[in-house]
Parts: C-alpha cells; structure tokens; sequence
C-alpha cells in the first residue's frame, strides 16, 4: 500500500512514480543515471500498449507506477492499469460520461493519485472516483460539481498529509474556482477553499456538516458588482505541495468573462499562486502575476519548489504571461521575475519592489462600450496568445543543474472584447481572437532557464507548439515529446539532443522514470490533442497533418 510517508519520499525513491509531478514538489526529477548521455544510444521500446477504441483525443496523462503496475488514464475518463514490465493489461475502467459535458479544451485527463491500496482520479464530469489498485473495483466515487453548470476537471489529483487535494475546472463558463480536500481513503469531504474572493470556505465534519471556514480575501473589493459570483480562477491545472511548507500550491485560472472592462479591479485570486495550508484550508498567502487579466493569462501554471541553499525554499512558476516568476515557498515574496518568452507585448516587465507588472495600456483590448458601434472594442496584438507563453506542459526542475526546463511557445493573437452576460453553462468569453505565428521557422522552443539570473542557458527549437511536459534526470538529461510525434532527450547541460523516437502521434503529456529489477524505463503517453488543434486556428492547420492516437511507450537499454 501507499503511505504518506512514501508520498512524501516520492522524488527520491526510484522505484516507483506516485504522484502527479514525480513527487508532490512537481520537480520532475529521478535521479537514477543508467540511462545517461552515453548510453542513450541504447534506448529502445520495450512495450507499448494501445488505448484502443475510437476514443482517441488529446492524451495529457502522467503514468504513475508502483509495485510493478502503471495506471495510465486516456482521454473520455478511462483509466488503465498495466504491468510495468510487460505492458499486458491487468484490467481498465471506462467512467460513463453523459452528454452535455462542457470541457473547454479538449476531452483529456492528466493523470491519477495513488494512495493505500486505490487509484483516484477525476472525470470530466467533475467526479472523482477512487478504484482498487489491484481489481479496478470503485471503492468511493464523490460529485465535486454540477457539469451542466459548466464544472468539469481535467486535472490529476495530488496527495498530502493523507487528503486528496483537486481543483476544478471551468473557467470559460464563469464557474468559481476552489480547492478541495477529502479523505483519501473514504472520499469524505474535508475542507473547501473557494478561490474567488468573497466566497466563504467550508470544513466538513464526519457526518458531512459544514462549517463556515472563513472568506476568501476579506471581501469582494476587487470585483465591481456581482461579477466575482461567477468569477471563474478555476484551479484546473492541478496543485504540488512540499511537506516542508506544509502548504499546497494551486494556479489559478482567468478571470471570468474574459472582457476585463466588465470587472474594473484585481479580480482576486484569479492568474495567481495560493498557498493554502494543507490542515486548516486557509490560504496562507497569494501572489497575482496577471491582475485584471485581459489575455486569457490564465495563472494556472505549476509552482515547483526547490531547495535554493541556506534554509530557502523558492518556488519557481513559468506563467502563460510569458513572465517566470521566483517566490519565497514559506511566504510568497517575490524574488525575481523575468521574461521566458522573446515578446511580450502587455507588460514591460515586473515590479521586484510593489510585485505588480508594469502595463502597457494601450496593449490591452479596447472596451465595446467605448467602440464606434457598442458591440466590438479595439483589437489589439498582443504576445504571448492566449495559449500562453506555456499553458498545461508541466515543467521540471534539476537541483543538478540548478536549470528549470521550461517548454516555451512564441506565439501572439489579435483579441478584441464583444459585450456579454452570464448564462448558466453558456460560454462566458465576450472576447474573439485570431492566433498568428511570430517566427516562420519554430512556434515551441525547450529552454533551460537560470532562476538566479533569468538568462535563457540554451534552447531547442521546434516548429509546432510544445505541449508536452518535461523530465529531467540524475543521468544529466531533459526528456520531452514533440507533436510531431518525437519522445527526445538533451543533455541537461548543453541542450545537445541525444536521442530522439517516433511514437506515431504527437505527444502532449509529460514523460516518466523507474526502475525495476535493475533496468531503468522512460515512459511516455502518446495522442495529439488538447487546446492547440481545437483554439489554434491557422496555427493549428499548420501542424494539421497531425494524427490523433492513444497508446503509452516504455523504453529501456537494450542489453
Ligand atoms: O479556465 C479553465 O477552467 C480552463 C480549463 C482548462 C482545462 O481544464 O483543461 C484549460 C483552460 N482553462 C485553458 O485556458 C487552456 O488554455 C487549456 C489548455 C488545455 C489543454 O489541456 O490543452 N486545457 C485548458
Ligand atoms: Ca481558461
């Protein structure tokens, strides 16, 4: 069975991969070295097995592995579970989706948590379902929200002090986002922490009772009106937590709707980091890189703790602003801030002392109601899209190397704001937008990023979009999936690509490491989809010979 303890121990041990992230700090590091520079050359598939069916959509999953099995969930909420050796199938579970989901973008699943004996993960319902590690047995199954009112959850859960933390999704249907807390074993609801403020935060007793657990914020001063009711920051990439903080970290998404002149203000907590602490569901601080977001900068991007020396714990975070933000883990103070991306076109930079971003107002959409006709304002260019200077492609972080490897996009849109009121399960956008290309040769580019300095160390370019997510290794490499269809690895230092694979279909999900039995495995799941094909536009028909899949890859040295 899994215990905290070994969640707790996750990134260290190289056994197994339990969590989300590979290990709860979301470092993305294993430290094992047989694969390495100089035995690459020797990497070959050992399985790969197929999710089958006519399902195959975006496949954004993260395996987790333990005790010689791999659960690996597929896109429309199926899970499977696999031997880690072999591949052969030990059982699946398809969840029944009704009609009438609403996922923004794309039908995808980014992964399951283990705990004790059960695999837990989230469907795009907005359910969460615990299953028997070693049957597929549900064993709990809870309603997190109403999907009809737009909710839904794409996110793999994660595990801390034994709760189940998750977040939800739905920010483009004005939904409110929040963080949840359950028992783990039994499902039981916890805590409830909204992440709007103005929304009260609820702990739950054993009979499911709830008490009142304070306001988010103090009141709703940074929303005019109504509008923070349906103020969206849904939490819908995920959360990491460090054991040494005892706080668990969750982005938050756009505000909602889009057009940022209906909701004059901050619009807390949304495009921010809350830090909540994992015990009482209280959110210890926030930091907000994109207040009054205008972009669609969605904040929603992991924050990856790591040991900086002399008792500092930081947190790094590339956001979908095109800004990497460097924060005090224990208190939220930022530390530096610098741009990952080459344009940026709605800040000049960050202020270190006030933490805010120094705007360039006449880069943001115009409002409608001062447009020559009322219904369409200004359209603007603006660098990074919305898609984001990164967007869900987790990345990682080596304490070898002291380098984050970020999976970067240089992209811009034209966006203009259109007048709009909440509709239940409507879209709740009032903006449009075209994606452009900036670059004729490359939209993507892996880049290893120095948060001391914030200097870019080197980079590999790559034609279509990164939406891949990212691995790093004792061994000294950076492994990554292309759409194009690669699994590659760089040497971690130098950016030299080693090693490079065809899966057959592009990959948007981030890659893992074992070992077992002496052999080190890489694994990475297969299937083109999410945001890019669906939102992309003439970007997305620039990669439209792309073709969808489903299936996981294992590799290892041949003998
Ligand atoms: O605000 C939200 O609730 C929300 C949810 C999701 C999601 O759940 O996947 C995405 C987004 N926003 C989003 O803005 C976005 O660009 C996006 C890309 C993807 C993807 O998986 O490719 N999901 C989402
Ligand atoms: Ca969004």
């Amino acid at each position: 069975v899994v215990t905290d303890q070994m969640i707790e121990n996750d990134a260290a041990t190289t056994g197994d991969v339990l969590s989300w992230g590979v290990g709860t700090e979301g470092q993305r590091y294993s430290p094992l070295k047989k694969i390495n520079p100089g035995s690459i050359g020797k990497l070959v598939p050992a399985w790969s097995f197929s999710f089958g069916g006519e399902k195959q959509r975006g496949q954004e999953s993260q395996p987790v592995i333990h005790n010689g099995k791999m659960f690996v969930t597929g896109s429309y909420s199926r899970i499977f579970a696999l031997d880690a050796k072999t591949g052969r199938k030990l059982w699946k579970y398809e969840h029944r989706l009704p009609d009438g989901i609403m996922p923004c973008c794309d039908v995808i699943n980014r992964g399951a948590a283990l705990y004790d004996n059960l695999v837990i993960f989230m469907t795009l319902d907005a359910q969460i379902v615990a299953l028997n590690q070693d049957t597929g047995d549900v064993v709990w199954k809870e309603k997190i929200d109403n999907y009809a009112a737009g909710y839904s959850a794409s996110a793999a859960p994660i595990i801390a002090n034994g709760l189940v933390l998750t977040g939800v999704s739905g920010g483009e249907f004005g939904v409110v986002g929040r963080v949840e807390a359950r028992n783990a074993k039994t499902g039981a609801l916890v805590w409830s922490r909204p992440t709007v403020e103005g929304h009260m935060g609820y702990t739950y007793d054993k009979d499911g009772n709830p008490k009142e657990n304070g306001i988010s914020g103090t009141t709703n001063q940074t929303w005019p009106g109504d509008l923070w009711k349906t103020g969206g920051a849904a939490t819908w990439l995920g959360g990491t937590y460090d054991k040494r903080t005892g706080l668990a970290y969750f982005g938050t998404g756009n505000p909602a709707p889009w057009n940022s002149h209906l909701r004059k203000g901050d619009n807390l907590f949304s495009c921010s980091t809350v830090a909540i602490d994992v015990k009482t569901g209280k959110i210890v601080w926030h930091y907000q890189s994109t207040p009054n977001d205008g972009w669609d900068f969605d904040g929603v991007n992991e924050f990856v703790t790591y040991d900086a020396g002399g008792g500092k714990i930081l947190g790094g975070k590339a956001d979908r602003n095109g800004f990497f933000y460097v924060l005090d883990a224990k208190t939220g103070k930022l530390e530096n801030a610098f741009p990952f991306v080459k344009k940026i076109t709605w800040a000049t930079g960050i202020d270190l002392k006030t933490g805010r971003p120094n705007f360039v107002p006449e880069n943001r959409p115009g409002d409608p109601t001062a447009g020559a006709d009322g219904k369409k304002g200004q359209t603007v260019f603006s660098a990074p899209s919305f898609l984001g200077g990164k967007n869900q492609m987790p990345m990682a972080y080596s304490p070898d190397t002291k380098l984050f490897y970020v999976p970067a996009n240089e992209w811009g849109m034209e966006i203009w704001n259109e007048p709009i009121t909440y509709k239940k399960g409507a879209a709740y956008l009032g903006a449009g937008f075209t994606i452009k290309t900036i670059n004729d040769d490359y939209i993507g580019a892996m880049r290893a990023v120095d948060p001391k300095t914030g200097k870019i160390v080197w980079e590999v370019k790559n034609n279509a979009p990164l939406w891949g997510g990212v691995l790093t290794t004792g061994g000294g490499l950076v492994f990554w999936g292309t759409p194009e269809g690669y699994l590659q690895a760089a040497d971690a230092k130098t950016g030299k690509v080693v090693w490079k694979f065809q899966t057959g279909s592009g990959i948007v999900a981030p890659p893992v490491t074992w070992e077992e039995g002496g052999e080190q495995y890489v694994a990475v799941v297969s299937g083109w989809g999410g945001a890019v094909p669906l939102w992309g536009g003439d970007v997305a028909k620039k990669v439209n010979y792309l073709e969808q899949g489903g299936s996981v890859w294992v590799f290892k040295l041949m003998k």
